[in-house]
């Protein structure tokens, strides 16, 4: 098994630059504390991202073994020859395996080196039989799992609401209400060890949701902090008994962008020569809005949440000299972050 919370495979820890991130006790979120509320609603506003400290007096902190448990599931099953995947491969951009390639790396021209195995909340609620085998094998771990990020990203909707004041339909629980169709997905990540610079990592992006929950038991993840005078990819450390959350595109939107989409990506945890150093595993629970709630874009269009999360998905598979064309890929926040740099 890979190293999971240890050190960086190629790089001393003293030479990386850490992202300072707020750490939010979920514990004190559950239980409304208004200051963590409040402290919450300032990690969102300034740098769209923060450790959750999962440890603690609340059944949620159940997540802590159970991603461990998942962590073994995909090893098991990204270990399976690529055809025996591949049949998991269904026309679906919520569920099912994606392989390698399909949108754009971290390195110019190259593409991302990593697959995925999906499925969607929908699908574990209603217990659809279209599940793949090895989600269905381990049904109650996943349900257990997906009730819990629904539960935990709920819960920091509310307090969102709460620190800002909001009322009735713009309350932000009001437009992700659970059984309203949404695209709101788990999705379980592996970056191959592997040595074919054509491969590599996960280009930088914001995320096309609401709120992403991130288990990220190993290096590789890094930032561009708002709050930093200088461009800087700052890298995130993986700590134990903590997921990582940050604020994607649909709640910058909804929130009329007074919340912060946090731009992101993943390098290779290479050593010389070698783009991925180490086989990566993550997981990461995309909470999406409801499906017909409408808000403005970056560029000041109405769009709905359904319409820029399929618009959305598709720039990421564009080469990088389509990404560059438009403000889609960063949900506008790259200039925004341009421009804090010129200020
Ligand atoms: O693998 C990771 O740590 C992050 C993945 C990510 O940013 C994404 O899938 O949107
Ligand atoms: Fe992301």
């Amino acid at each position: 098994m890979s190293a999971r919370y240890g050190s960086h495979p190629t790089i001393p820890i003293d030479e990386l630059e850490l992202a300072p991130l707020s750490t939010i006790a979920f514990h004190k979120l559950a239980s409304g504390d208004a200051a963590e509320a409040q402290r919450l609603l300032d990690a969102c506003a300034t740098e769209g991202f923060f450790y959750l400290d999962l440890q603690g007096p609340h059944p949620s902190s159940k997540m802590v073994a159970d991603h461990e448990a998942l962590l073994d599931v995909m090893k098991t099953y990204f270990d399976q020859p690529h055809e025996v995947k591949m049949e998991d491969n269904i026309e679906s951009v919520t569920d099912g395996f994606k392989p390698i390639g399909q949108f754009a790396g971290v390195n110019r021209n190259s593409r991302d080196c990593y697959e995925t195995l999906r499925v969607s909340y929908n699908h574990v609620v209603q217990k659809s039989p279209d599940m793949p085998t090895t989600i269905q094998k381990n049904l109650p771990l996943m349900a257990d799992f997906v009730s819990n990020s629904q539960f935990i990203t709920q819960t920091i909707l509310t307090r969102l609401s709460d620190a800002l004041k909001l009322r009735g339909a713009a309350r932000f629980e009001n437009s992700h209400r659970d059984e309203k169709p949404s695209t709101t997905t788990l999705v379980l990540l592996h970056y191959p060890k592997n040595s074919d610079a054509d491969y590599s990592g996960h280009n930088k992006h914001t995320d096309i949701g609401s709120l992403t929950l991130l288990f990220t038991p190993q290096w590789g993840l890094q930032l561009w902090s708002p709050i930093k005078s200088e461009k800087s990819w700052l890298w995130v450390e993986p700590r134990p008994g903590h997921a990582v959350i940050n604020v994607g595109d649909s709640l910058r939107f909804l929130s009329g962008k007074r919340l912060m989409s946090c731009l992101h990506r993943v390098v290779p945890t290479s050593g010389a020569g070698t783009c991925q150093a180490e086989d990566r595993y993550s997981i990461a629970y995309f909470l999406r809005p409801e499906s017909s709630v409408d808000f403005e874009d970056a560029d000041g269009k109405s769009v709905s949440a359904k319409k820029w999360h399929d618009e959305k998905y598709v720039m990421y598979t564009e080469k990088h000299e389509e990404q560059d064309k438009s403000s889609m890929l960063t949900g506008g926040m790259e200039q925004i972050l341009v421009n804090l740099l010129v200020a």
